[in-house]
């Protein structure tokens, strides 16, 4: 597929089209043909219901055109025929969040949800940063992240004992930070050299990944030929 054109106009014409519901719009999401970056935002729409294309980018033809050089990037195509261009996936996700109301119900349960986000980030980060670690070091790097990792899980499952050990981190309602808690989750396994064992996840944070896995929209996602094919790439990329 070639390189969709963003619509160029007014700043203000822009905005206008941004703030129309993202419920009538289409969007088209390219990345790679794995899940990494774009593992959250691919969850975040089929939770919202959006009207979604996957696209498998035709990379480099499309590197240069793109605006950061990078992947994934998204188009929405709004109600009024408007092409808006989005980079940098945690931009997108968040901006996902917005538009499909992910951030909670007020300002104070946003800020927190934020918190979380940010948080989790660092913690994929940081896994990241194993899986690309060069061979002799990734043991001793993925064992620096498992410590911290374990750690980590304790501070979030106070929080979430807070919250009622609801399955959400905030509020009651699946949001940005669940998704986001259940991706970096499922990738746990993923990794992991011969002889170590995932940490034991507090059952608090379990059932948060529960939740996340039986809602029907998600359920329908993880079950679709797109979603198992980037789930075997890339355990099959990723391999220790
Ligand atoms: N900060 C960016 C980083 C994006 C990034 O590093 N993308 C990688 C794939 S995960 C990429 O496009 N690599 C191909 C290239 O740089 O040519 C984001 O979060 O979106």
């Amino acid at each position: 597929m070639s390189y969709p054109v963003a619509t160029k106009a007014s700043s203000a014409a822009l905005a206008q089209a941004a703030s129309l519901n993202s419920a009538d719009s289409k969007f088209q999401l390219f990345y790679f043909g794995l899940q990494a970056r774009a593992e959250i935002p691919r969850l975040m729409l089929a939770y919202a219901g959006a009207n979604v294309e996957h696209v498998s980018a035709d990379w480099p033809t499309m590197k240069e055109k793109t605006r950061f050089g990078c992947l994934p990037v998204m188009f929405e195509t709004t109600s009024n025929g408007t092409v808006l261009e989005f980079a940098e996936s945690q931009a997108i996700e968040r901006y996902i969040a917005k538009k499909f109301n992910l951030l909670g119900e007020n300002v104070w349960e946003e800020q927190q949800i934020n918190e979380f986000v940010s948080s989790i980030d660092f913690q994929l980060t940081n896994y990241t940063k194993v899986m690309f670690a060069p061979a002799e070091s990734r043991h001793k790097e993925a064992e620096a992240f498992h410590q911290n990792f374990a750690k980590w899980i304790l501070f979030m499952e106070r929080h979430l004992i807070e919250n009622g050990n609801n399955g959400h981190f905030v509020g009651n309602r699946i949001s940005w930070a669940d998704l986001k808690a259940a991706v970096l989750v499922g990738r746990l396994s993923l990794l992991l050299p011969s002889g170590m064992e995932v940490p034991k996840l507090p059952e608090a944070l379990v059932k948060v990944v529960e939740t996340v896995k039986a809602d029907s929209k998600i359920a329908a996602w993880m079950a679709t030929e797109e979603y198992q094919k980037y789930d075997a790439n890339t355990k099959g990329f990723f391999k220790f």
